[in-house]
């Protein structure tokens, strides 16, 4: 086998199985890197912008991406080569035809008779989605592609009240809309239209984006279909998680994959957290300000004595969380009978939060502690319910999940010899 080609930007050589993509720009396309790309616009770039540490960005566009919806990217030449290198680039719209997930702008696909759910207006939260029929548990009901994804940098503003957007900003983001060929798709995200002097791209993702990270760099995805979820949490029922669905971005396609975490019933609006779970009230009030509302989730409108009934175990949530940071760092020693009480302690408080997509990181934090323990059979435990709570949620062909059953194997052969 030949030796995987370096590429220049990923000097690790660590995501080139031989696929490599060039880095290019508007200087550097030629007749030979054009035939290897998806892009279908020549790159617009600009340098070195005043405030951020990007020497470079770039708007590149590939007007085919989702049945001809299109996508551009205002990223590093870098990121850029990064993503057209996993084949993410390539393979989102083949994704799509094989899955029948996507309803955008509320116009169904044309040939999507099927869909199990339907964007529509519901009362004070402007448009939602609703479930159409019975959507079970861990099914994946929608999976939605990006419109645009834009480098960090660029939008200080979002993360720096009160400074100025970065002057090429405007710029960049007319021409990543100019070059999508179903802009509308994007732009009807908008909620004040040019008002406050802010471009509409801007405006849209404020309230619509989703973190993401592409190379170790973070970046702001929209997925207009996955964008009309509102947030909330479900109704006091004790026995059910507190969030109906999860969502994951799936690097390998750039689709974003929404999950039911529980069974939803036809006619209920599906919604998901917009900010951490396991928040007290006060933490969460503020985390979703950014988005203009009060929540009114049945958490947050609960009683004063439950809410602060439920403050007190996130407190304490997060109190156990800090010991265990501090006893992987080795500042904090417990005996066993100590921390096999911590251990059942906050898997209790998750349970009773109904943190149901946490328990993962709570078990896996305590399989791995546990090991480090070297006590096998505690981790085994451990291990085996975060396995069984990954696949409420998460697809079990990832990466992720599959390294979850490693880990469990791993952990049995150990507990068994011990
Ligand atoms: C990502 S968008 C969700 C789709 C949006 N409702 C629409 O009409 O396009 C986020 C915006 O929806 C509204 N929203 C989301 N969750 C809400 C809630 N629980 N109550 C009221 N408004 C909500 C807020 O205006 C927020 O800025």
């Amino acid at each position: 086998l030949a030796p995987p080609t370096q590429c220049q930007w990923d000097t690790l050589n660590f995501f080139c199985g031989g696929f490599c993509s060039p880095t290019i720009d508007d200087n550097t396309i030629s007749a030979d890197i054009l035939s290897s790309i998806p892009w279908t616009h020549q790159p617009f770039c600009v340098d070195a912008l005043s405030n951020t540490e990007a020497r470079k960005l770039c708007v590149y566009s590939v007007d085919t991406f989702n049945e001809n919806t299109g996508f551009s990217l205002i990223a590093t030449p870098g990121t850029a080569a990064h993503l057209v290198s996993t084949g993410a680039v390539h393979h989102g719209p083949a994704t799509w035809r094989s899955r029948h997930f996507i309803n955008y702008g509320g116009r169904p696909a044309s040939d999507n008779t099927d869909l199990a759910y339907k964007i529509n207006q519901v009362v004070g939260k402007g448009i939602g989605v609703v479930a159409t029929r019975l959507i079970k548990t861990s099914d994946v009901f929608m999976v939605s592609f990006p419109a645009m994804i834009v480098d960090n940098s660029l939008i200080p503003s979002l993360f720096n009240e009160g400074s100025s957007p970065t002057a090429e900003g405007p710029r960049l983001f007319q021409r990543a809309l100019d070059q999508l060929t179903d802009r509308e798709r994007l732009t009807s995200l908008a909620k004040s239209w040019g008002a406050k002097n802010l471009h509409v791209v801007d405006d849209v993702i404020r309230t619509n984006a989703f973190g993401l990270e592409i190379d170790g760099r973070g970046h702001k995805g929209l997925f207009p279909e996955i964008a009309r979820m509102n947030h909330g949490c479900d109704p006091k029922k004790a026995h059910l998680p507190l969030i109906s669905a999860s969502i994951r971005y799936d690097e390998r396609t750039l689709g974003m994959i929404a999950r039911a975490t529980r069974d939803i019933k036809p006619g209920e609006e599906i919604q998901i957290s917009y900010i951490p779970l396991g928040l007290p009230q006060a933490s969460r009030a503020r985390a979703l300000r950014n988005w203009g509302f009060e929540c009114t989730c049945s958490l947050c409108t609960a009683p004063p004595a439950d809410r602060e009934a439920s403050d007190s175990r996130r407190a304490r949530l997060g109190e156990i969380r800090r010991t265990f940071g501090a006893m992987t760092a080795g500042e904090v020693r417990l005996t066993y009978n100590e921390f096999r009480a911590l251990s059942h302690e906050i898997v209790s408080i998750a349970e009773r939060e109904r943190l149901t997509t946490m328990m993962v990181e709570i078990n896996q934090e305590l399989t791995r502690m546990w090991y480090q323990a070297g006590v096998y059979d505690e981790a085994v435990r451990y291990a085996r319910t975060a396995v069984k709570s990954a696949k409420a949620y998460s697809d079990t062909r990832t990466e992720f999940f599959q390294g979850l059953r490693r880990n469990l194997i791993i952990l049995e052969g150990l507990a068994a010899e011990a």
